[in-house]
């Protein structure tokens, strides 16, 4: 019998990127959300995506998991064209409740992460029930693990989609504003948690995000788009008040405050989700 658990990543030999986008655009219609986009983002990598409602962070998800194509450019994950249902991504969608109705306890719908998502009559032995027991410790879900999941609260069942998503030990992790509905110190736990699968586990990290506090002590880089533009760099060299200001084309003000970072003054026009009224340009 195989094991239930998982091996960590293997290294890879030819010591590739996990994600390689070149000269990529992404259009819907005339709007732009990116254009000229090249990343790598290497194995080990804790990306923040950051940007005002509507500026395309869920659909920079949505091509990495091949669920919306590129209108230009190349994209490889992991060595191969993105494609639906890679089993080297894990995925954190935005949150969603369950039905108050679905027929599955917390510890069941982590072990469907854990045994690749196979429906049937298995036999689950020591190693996956570990396995588990460990994934729900890593993020606090021991104490309703046998509690159907449309009965949780949404925190709770935000944690359990994150343990999902951590458990075949992916080479890249997307998770789209994870730390939604989650108190204080969940939040620094879950951060906590994906931070050290990047660290631990060379697992590339996509985390979109509207609040880079919680997230900050993890992350490598960013990649901040607004107005069909984008910067990429280490939070320090692009949480600043120039850069911000050049990508949103109008002065916005960076603070630094005990350690936390505020954006004030984004134009309203992005904030709404209309980022065709800033023109599309190069990347700051
Ligand atoms: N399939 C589609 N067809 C046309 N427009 C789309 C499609 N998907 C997304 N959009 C538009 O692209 C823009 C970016 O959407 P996206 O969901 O990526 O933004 P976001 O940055 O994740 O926003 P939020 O912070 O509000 O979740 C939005 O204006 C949205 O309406």
């Amino acid at each position: 019998m195989r094991p239930d658990v998982p091996a960590p990543p293997a290294e890879d030999p030819a010591g590739r990127p996990a994600v390689t986008l070149r000269d990529a655009r992404l259009a819907y219609g005339n709007r732009v959300l990116w254009d000229g986009l090249d990343l790598d983002i290497t194995p080990g990598e804790f990306l923040a995506v950051l940007g005002a409602n509507g500026s395309g962070k869920t659909s920079f998800l949505k091509v990495l998991l091949g669920l919306a194509p590129l209108s230009a450019g190349s994209l490889t994950v992991d060595g191969e064209p993105a494609r639906r249902g890679h089993r080297g991504i894990g995925y954190v969608p935005q949150q969603k409740h369950f039905a108050p109705d679905m027929p599955l306890r917390a510890r069941d719908l982590v072990g469907l992460g854990v045994d690749g998502h196979k429906w049937g009559v298995r036999l689950r032995g020591r190693a996956y029930r570990r396995r588990v027991d460990e994934l729900l410790e890593q993020v606090g879900a021991t104490p309703y693990a046998r509690i159907p999941v449309g009965l949780l609260s949404g925190g709770e069942q935000q944690r359990l989609r994150i343990a999902q998503a951590l458990a075949p030990n992916p080479r890249v992790l997307l998770c789209d504003e994870p730390l939604l509905s989650l108190d204080l110190n969940h939040q620094k736990a879950v951060s906590a948690l994906v931070g050290h699968q990047a660290r631990a586990n060379g697992t590339a990290v996509v985390f979109v995000t509207h609040e880079i506090n919680p997230i900050l002590e993890h992350v490598d880089r960013v990649l901040y788009l607004a107005g069909g533009r984008f910067t990429i760099g280490t939070p320090g060299e692009v949480m600043t008040t120039e850069v911000l200001s050049k990508l949103y084309g109008t002065h916005v003000e960076v603070l630094h405050s005990n350690g936390r970072i505020v954006v004030v003054g984004m134009p309203e026009a992005v904030m709404d989700g209309h980022p065709e009224v800033l023109p599309a340009g190069e990347a700051a």
